[in-house]
């Protein structure tokens, strides 16, 4: 799925110094590290928004930056953690907005197919009520899960979430994370940057450690035995966070 070849970035020091990894397509894969470590910054190259001025990233064999816009949205949905949205939208102009990649003009009339899809999107995340309130009028969790579902309607293969449950209670968590967990059954790819390691430990196939510079890639029990998570968070081994 994702390959990153001698992947380096910096601002006035350096974030990612020299990764090569690889992230398998239709799992979960947890981004963790502490504040500061570069996991938006590398959630940033795995969508295109950065260009790696040293090293590749590739999308199943193809360099991210040689990708148009637009095509590249049909094949990878991000959910940011500063969404720009228009406050005076709707929730369903934004769930629209999702299917902008495949529409010549802004407000092309959406096939059958492309309702049923948004349909489907609002019943699962339970849209309907906020339908036609705009983004403005919205809590924190309502208008996350709104930005969610925007990106689910792009109908792409990968999802990119950076702290996608950060302003949700633990039932919205969970809920989120469980359906997200599920798309991965259907062959689609999640990769989501998680402060909660109890969470990222629950929900993700495998795990990103970042931690000055690198990035060690394994399975949450792997990173939980050979004690990484404990040093690279400062936690005492047997810590209840990671738990
Ligand atoms: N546009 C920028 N200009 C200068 N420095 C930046 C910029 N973006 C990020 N950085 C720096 O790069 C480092 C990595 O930032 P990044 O946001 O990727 O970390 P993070 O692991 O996502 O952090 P957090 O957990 O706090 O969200 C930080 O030291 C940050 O200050």
């Amino acid at each position: 799925m994702f390959s990153l070849n001698g992947v380096s970035y910096s601002f006035q020091k350096t974030v990612l110094d020299n990764i090569s990894l690889e992230i398998s397509g239709g799992q979960f894969t947890g981004i963790v590290g502490p504040n500061g470590s570069g996991k938006t910054t590398l959630l940033r190259l795995l969508s295109g928004f950065y260009r790696a001025p040293q090293g590749h990233v590739l999308l199943n064999g193809q360099n991210l930056a040689s990708l148009r816009p637009r095509v590249r949205a049909r094949q990878i949905a991000v959910v940011t953690q500063i969404n720009i949205l228009n406050p005076q939208f709707t929730v369903r102009e934004m769930l629209s907005l999702g299917r902008a990649p495949y529409h010549r003009w802004f407000w092309q009339r959406q096939t059958a197919a492309e309702k049923a899809l948004l349909e489907k999107i609002t019943a699962d995340l339970r849209l309907a009520e906020l339908l036609p309130r705009r983004i403005k009028t919205l809590s924190g969790g309502e208008m996350q899960r709104t930005v969610i579902a925007r990106a689910l309607a792009q109908d792409t293969l990968v999802l990119l979430l950076d702290e996608p449950v950060n302003h949700l209670d633990i039932h919205h968590q969970l809920e989120i994370l469980s359906y997200l967990k599920n798309l991965t059954a259907q062959g689609r790819t999640i990769i989501a940057v998680l402060h909660d390691l109890r969470l990222a430990r629950r929900f993700c196939d495998s795990l990103l450690v970042l931690n000055n510079g690198q990035v060690i890639t394994g399975l949450p029990e792997e990173h939980l035995r050979s004690g990484l998570l404990a040093r690279v968070f400062e936690l005492p081994e047997n810590s209840e966070f990671l738990a």
